[in-house]
Parts: C-alpha cells; sequence; structure tokens
C-alpha cells in the first residue's frame, strides 16, 4: 500500500516508485479519538503512510502516551498529541485531512442507531471545532452511527458557513474490505484481484453489497450471493458477538480507515483515477446521501458515480433499505438543529 520517502539534499519529501523519485506534498492528518480501539492502531497505519508529514493524535485522555509510541516509528512524519478540548485547536489547524473515530462502540445486542445518543454529540462538538480551525480540510467520518453522523456534520458546517459536500465522507470501506475477503473465500480467487462496490449506507440492510459487478467473475449460484449479501451486511455484527462485550471491530477497521484517507490523500496531490466507496452527499437516488463509488481529486469528491446495472436481487435490496436510511439521515439533521 505504501511506498518509502526519503528527504532531498534540498529538504524535498521525495517519493520511490522504483527507480523513479517524485516529491510530494506536505500534509497534515489529524486522527480525533486517536486513543481508542480504533484510533490507536489507525494512528500507526498513518505514520507509515509516506504522503503525510504531520500527524495530529487528538483525544479526550491518554493521547501523550500513543503519540510518544508512535513517534519512534522510521518514517518522515512528525508526530504530536494533544489531549483535551483546550489542544483541539492546535490539533486541526492546517489539517488536509481529519479522521473522526471518536465515540463509542457497540456492545451485543445493540444496533449502530443504540450508539446515537451519545455520539451524534461528540462528532457535533468535533465538527464545529473543525469548521473553526480547519474549514478547508477532507473529513472522513467513522464514528457510528455513520447514515446520522455524516448528515449531523453536514448540518453543522453549514451553520458554520463552510460546508463543501465534495469534503464530506463517511468512511465505509470496511464493507467493502469485508465484501471482498467473503468474495475472495467463496470464489476461490485471490482477494488482492477482488473488487465489490458496495452501496447505500452503513448499517445492517443499508449495507447493500453488489456482487453482480464484482471482479473476477466467478457466476456464483444465487444462494452463495444471498449468503455473501448477509454477512456482508452482519460483518460489524459478527465482529461485535466474537469480542463478546469488548467492543467492535478495530484492527480491520484502522486498516480500511487508512485505505481511504491513503485515498484522500492521493486524490489531493492529484494521482488520477483515485476511486473508493464512501457515503457522501448525492443525487444517485432521492435521498441526500448515499454510498457509492466515488472518484477523489483535489478538491475532494470530483465525481459521484452511479450505481450501474443492479441484478433483481440487487435491486430489490436497494428500494427495501430506502426507508431505514432515510430515517437516519433525517434523525441526523433534526438533531443538529435541535440541540
Ligand atoms: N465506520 C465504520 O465502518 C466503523 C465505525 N466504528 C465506530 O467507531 C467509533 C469508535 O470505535 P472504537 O475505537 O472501537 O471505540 P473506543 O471506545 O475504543 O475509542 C473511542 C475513543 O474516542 C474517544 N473520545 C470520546 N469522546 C471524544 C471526544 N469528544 N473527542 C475526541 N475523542 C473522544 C475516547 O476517549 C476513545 O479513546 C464507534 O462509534 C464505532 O461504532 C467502528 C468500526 C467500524
Ligand atoms: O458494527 C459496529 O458496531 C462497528 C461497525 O460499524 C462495523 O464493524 O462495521
Amino acid at each position: 500500500m505504501f511506498r518509502s520517502v526519503a528527504r532531498s539534499a534540498a529538504g524535498k519529501h521525495l517519493l520511490r516508485r522504483g527507480y523513479a523519485t517524485e516529491s510530494v506534498p506536505d500534509r497534515k492528518v489529524a486522527v480525533l479519538g486517536a486513543a481508542g480501539g480504533i484510533g490507536q492502531p489507525l494512528a500507526l497505519l498513518m505514520k507509515l503512510n509516506p504522503l503525510v508529514s504531520r500527524l495530529a493524535l487528538y483525544d479526550i485522555a491518554n493521547t501523550p502516551g500513543v503519540a510518544a509510541d508512535v513517534s519512534h516509528v522510521n518514517t518522515r512524519s512528525e508526530v504530536a498529541g494533544y489531549v483535551g478540548e483546550d489542544q483541539l485547536k492546535q490539533a486541526l489547524e492546517g489539517c488536509d485531512v481529519v479522521i473522526i473515530p471518536a465515540g463509542v462502540p457497540r456492545k451485543p445486542g445493540m444496533t449502530r442507531d443504540d450508539l446515537f445518543n451519545i455520539n451524534a454529540g461528540i462528532v457535533k462538538g468535533l465538527c464545529a471545532a473543525i469548521a473553526k480551525y480547519c474549514p478547508n480540510a477532507l473529513v472522513n467520518m467513522i464514528s457510528n452511527p455513520v447514515n446520522s453522523t455524516v448528515p449531523i456534520a453536514a448540518e453543522v458546517f453549514k451553520k458554520a458557513g463552510t460546508y463543501d459536500e465534495k469534503k464530506l465522507f463517511g468512511v465505509t470501506t470496511l464493507d467493502v474490505v469485508r465484501a471482498k475477503t467473503f468474495y475472495a473465500g467463496k470464489a476461490k480467487v485471490n482477494v488482492a484481484d477482488v473488487n465489490v462496490p458496495v452501496v447505500g449506507g452503513h448499517a445492517g440492510i443499508t449495507i447493500l453489497p453488489l456482487f453482480s459487478q464484482a471482479t473476477p467473475k466467478a457466476n456464483l449460484p444465487e444462494e452463495d450471493i444471498k449468503a455473501l449479501t448477509k454477512r456482508t451486511q452482519d460483518g460489524g455484527t459478527e465482529v461485535v458477538e466474537a469480542k463478546a462485550g469488548k467492543g467492535s471491530a478495530t484492527l480491520s477497521m484502522a486498516y480500511a480507515g487508512a485505505i481511504f484517507a491513503d485515498a484522500c490523500l492521493k486524490g489531493l496531490n492529484g494521482v488520477p483515477d483515485v476511486v473508493e466507496c464512501s457515503f457522501v452527499q448525492s443525487t444517485v437516488t432521492e435521498l441526500p446521501f448515499f454510498a457509492s463509488k466515488v472518484r477523489l481529486g483535489k478538491n475532494g469528491v470530483e465525481e459521484v458515480m452511479g450505481l450501474g446495472p443492479l441484478s433483481d436481487y440487487e435491486q430489490a435490496g436497494l428500494e427495501s433499505l430506502k426507508p431505514e436510511l432515510k430515517a437516519s439521515i433525517e434523525k441526523g439533521i433534526k438533531f443538529a438543529n435541535q440541540n
């Protein structure tokens, strides 16, 4: 995923690709919630990313230790830990990308929506600070319920007069990561060769993997497609139950978050044809936010791509996810405007 970076005599950062080298711009990335289950491994993965020059690790507690630890890794970026609201300004100033895995995770028996009451307020506060201190940053929202936290962020930015729909992303990469793994296992192909778009939202049936578009083609029977779809939709719950009260996916989420942030940085740096699925403002359906393939560029979203041809099974899945996704979006918008 990552390539090495060296410093030239002139002090510029050079990205090595085989024998060729090219300079990469300085980029500051902040992780908000950096001392958490996702935050810590994500901090490490972002420290390993040669496109990052400054890494700001913010949480309400414990970030000095995480930052000291990660800062000893032998890569280009300078790492700093920030703790408590007084230091949020410093953490955010100058950021190109802000990744938000702050908030409580699920326990067995809970839905992602059960996290709303606590996480909505956390996200709202953090987004108000982003609007103030780094209004131009790309925001990668991980905190659940993503189907509501992204609309909350949009409303906070609108109120502050800083909203740019090209810069707000709900991170749904873990759904793609899971769909790829499960498909590769069933189709008996190398997961590194697999691609599966996942559209809709990030909770239960709103997660809609499009296995009819999966590559390489495997012509799996309908019952396998249904089982793969269900497993992808329940992937988060599979981990929550296996962890039995100790939280939800953290390591695979950090991996997925690092892939998505890397794609954002590549887009900002002008790398062509960077495409990832993400939950963004959208006109792909009648819903105001929807996850689909998105082309990333120098300003964030360059193109929200359409769904492509759907099987009858996927078309039915699309229609049945809409009421739940609509309600989650509206809940977020209402919260942001009432509180
Ligand atoms: N989008 C996705 O695919 C996924 C989303 N998640 C979500 O990510 C969130 C975090 O999960 P974990 O890291 O496992 O939880 P965790 O509880 O281990 O870590 C959360 C961290 O957020 C911090 N935090 C709380 N309030 C904060 C604030 N106001 N400012 C900054 N930091 C604050 C906590 O101190 C803690 O260190 C949860 O909401 C979870 O549901 C988890 C997995 C996948
Ligand atoms: O399931 C959860 O609560 C965490 C999550 O979003 C996921 O793992 O996809």
